[in-house]
């Protein structure tokens, strides 16, 4: 037997989260500071429960002894209005994939937004911030835009297949960070945008087993610009490989995933992660097709 705070027990709420890497990166993780920490699927699709549903699968969770959720898609938008707590950059990006459950109550983070950019400062520290292109303004996007304007990008160009998603997103960011540019673009004006910006980041589906190709004509890249996919199955993306072709610096999207998981460890547990070690078991889990 053991109480609330001697083990751990995790879930993960979403449609189709039966593959995800999540659960075994925090479980080696736990292994490896010698926690009891089981960390489960509940897949949406599975149990045939709708994501209206989060708030009440939630709140059995708690009754039943979980300590924490990472919550994802239809989820993270729907959780917020069943949380005590939100922290005050997820209820700006309104958007919470990490519920921790303090005392019965829960409390909301984002660690997409935190977890990308850690991945952007580490792995990139030279990138250059003035001016970026961000190509998708969806789920991902949103979480990326926002951690983009936190590390101080001063003009920020959003460009979707839906132009006015980008310039919807692009109005909403600039509430929050008013003294930036924030331009909503259509993918036709990604040439001139392109020409004067120091780097670009891909959070479309573009790239990914089941929607190959590149988001973009690789001849718009230039050795100056750096290049950040969020796409990490597979993580060496045709735009990873025809950046780093063209002398660019890059940064897969196998970053952010971890980085997401390696905040919301640190927040589940108080305890500090070992980010390399994450980072080498997620390529690990990837090479080996899991
Ligand atoms: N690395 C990570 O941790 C992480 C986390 C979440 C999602 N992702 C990946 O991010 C990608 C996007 O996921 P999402 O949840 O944001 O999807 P989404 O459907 O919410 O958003 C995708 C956006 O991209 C736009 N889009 C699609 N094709 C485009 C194109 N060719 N040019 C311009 N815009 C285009 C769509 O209009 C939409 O707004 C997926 O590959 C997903 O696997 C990665
Ligand atoms: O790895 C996944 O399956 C995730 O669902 C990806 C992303 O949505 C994160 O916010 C979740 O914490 C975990």
């Amino acid at each position: 037997m053991s109480t609330l705070d001697e083990s751990y027990l995790v879930g993960l709420i979403g449609d189709g989260v039966i593959p995800s890497l999540t659960p075994p990166m925090h479980e080696a993780e736990a292994a490896a500071h010698r926690l009891l920490y089981l960390y489960r699927p509940i897949d949406l699709l599975e149990i045939k429960r709708p994501g209206t549903d989060v708030g009440e699968l939630l709140r059995a969770g708690r009754d039943l002894g979980f300590n924490a959720f990472n919550i994802t898609h239809p989820c993270k938008q729907l959780v917020l209005e069943h949380l005590d707590v939100i922290d005050p950059d997820a209820q700006r990006l309104g958007a919470v994939n990490t519920v921790v459950i303090r005392d019965g109550a829960f409390h909301g983070y984002n660690t997409d937004r935190t977890g990308f950019g850690r991945g952007l400062s580490n792995g990139l520290p030279e990138a250059k911030l003035d001016r970026v292109v961000q190509i998708g303004v969806g789920g991902a996007g949103s979480a990326v835009a926002h951690a983009l304007l936190s590390l101080g990008v001063r003009h920020l160009v959003l460009v979707d297949l839906d132009p006015a998603r980008a310039a919807e997103r692009a109005e909403a960011l600039s509430e929050f960070f008013p003294d930036r540019t924030i331009e909503g673009r259509s993918t036709a004006d990604v040439p001139a945008e392109l020409a004067a910006a120091d780097g670009l980041v891909h959070a479309t589906p573009v790239g990914m087993h089941q929607h190959p190709g590149l988001p973009i004509d690789p001849e718009l890249l230039e050795p100056r610009h750096w290049v950040a996919d969020v796409v990490y199955r597979p993580v060496e993306t045709e735009l990873i490989k025809a950046a780093r072709a063209r002398g660019c610096a890059t940064l897969d999207g196998g970053h952010m995933a971890v980085g997401q998981a390696v905040d919301a460890f640190r927040l589940i547990t108080g305890l500090e992660p070992d980010a390399a070690r994450m980072r080498a078991h997620f390529l690990d889990m990837l090479e080996r097709g899991l």
